[in-house]
């Protein structure tokens, strides 16, 4: 069994990631870092030397690899549901769980680091809040699951998600 964690950003993908593979003793990979290695880069120089549509053909590229394999936890970067050829491989290969979180909260979470590109713009709310009216509609059609992050501690999302997924 795989278990893939969609969402956007600061909703807690690889923090949750991490916690849920020590728990199930599961290997834990997250498609941003696997991008970066591959890359021998990282994220923001992506962006700036390749563009987003290079970042996203590399994406599509680790996601087809990662999740060929089996009982992995996979954390995926926020944009991961964008292609049909991603939404694809996650829903037939693994459980999908949607870590839901409100714009306000991905705000507080998201603020100091400086590794997203996207997020590097005057008004953050307001890039969030489109990215949220674009995305949300792909990550529930893509998720078997949904659970929300706001008001519960990482260890208390995860076990949710072990609860949803009745292991
Ligand atoms: N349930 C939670 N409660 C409180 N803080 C959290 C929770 N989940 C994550 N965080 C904190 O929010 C920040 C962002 O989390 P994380 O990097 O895991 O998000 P992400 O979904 O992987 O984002 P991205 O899509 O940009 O990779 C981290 O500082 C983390 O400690
Ligand atoms: O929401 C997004 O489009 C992104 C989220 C991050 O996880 C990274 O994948 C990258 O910064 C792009
Ligand atoms: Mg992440």
């Amino acid at each position: 069994m795989n278990i893939f964690l969609v969402g956007p950003m600061g909703a807690g993908k690889s923090t949750i990631g991490r916690l849920l593979s020590t728990e199930l003793d599961l290997p834990f990979f997250d498609s941003d870092k696997v991008i970066e290695e591959r890359a021998g880069a990282n994220i923001p120089w992506i962006f700036d030397v390749e563009g987003e549509a290079g970042f996203r053909d590399r994406e599509t590229a680790v996601i087809a690899d990662l999740t060929c394999q089996n009982n992995i936890i996979l954390a995926t970067g926020g944009g991961a549901v964008l292609k049909s050829e991603n939404r694809s491989y996650l829903k037939e290969r693994g459980s999908v769980i949607y870590l839901k979180t409100s714009v306000e909260l991905q705000i507080e979470r998201t603020r100091k680091d400086k590794n997203r590109p996207l997020l590097q713009t005057e008004d953050p709310t307001q890039v969030l809040q489109k990215l949220m009216d674009i995305r949300d509609p792909l990550y529930q059609e893509v998720c078997d699951h949904v659970v929300t992050t706001d008001k519960r501690n990482p260890k208390l999302v995860v076990s949710e998600i072990c609860r949803v997924l009745n292991i």
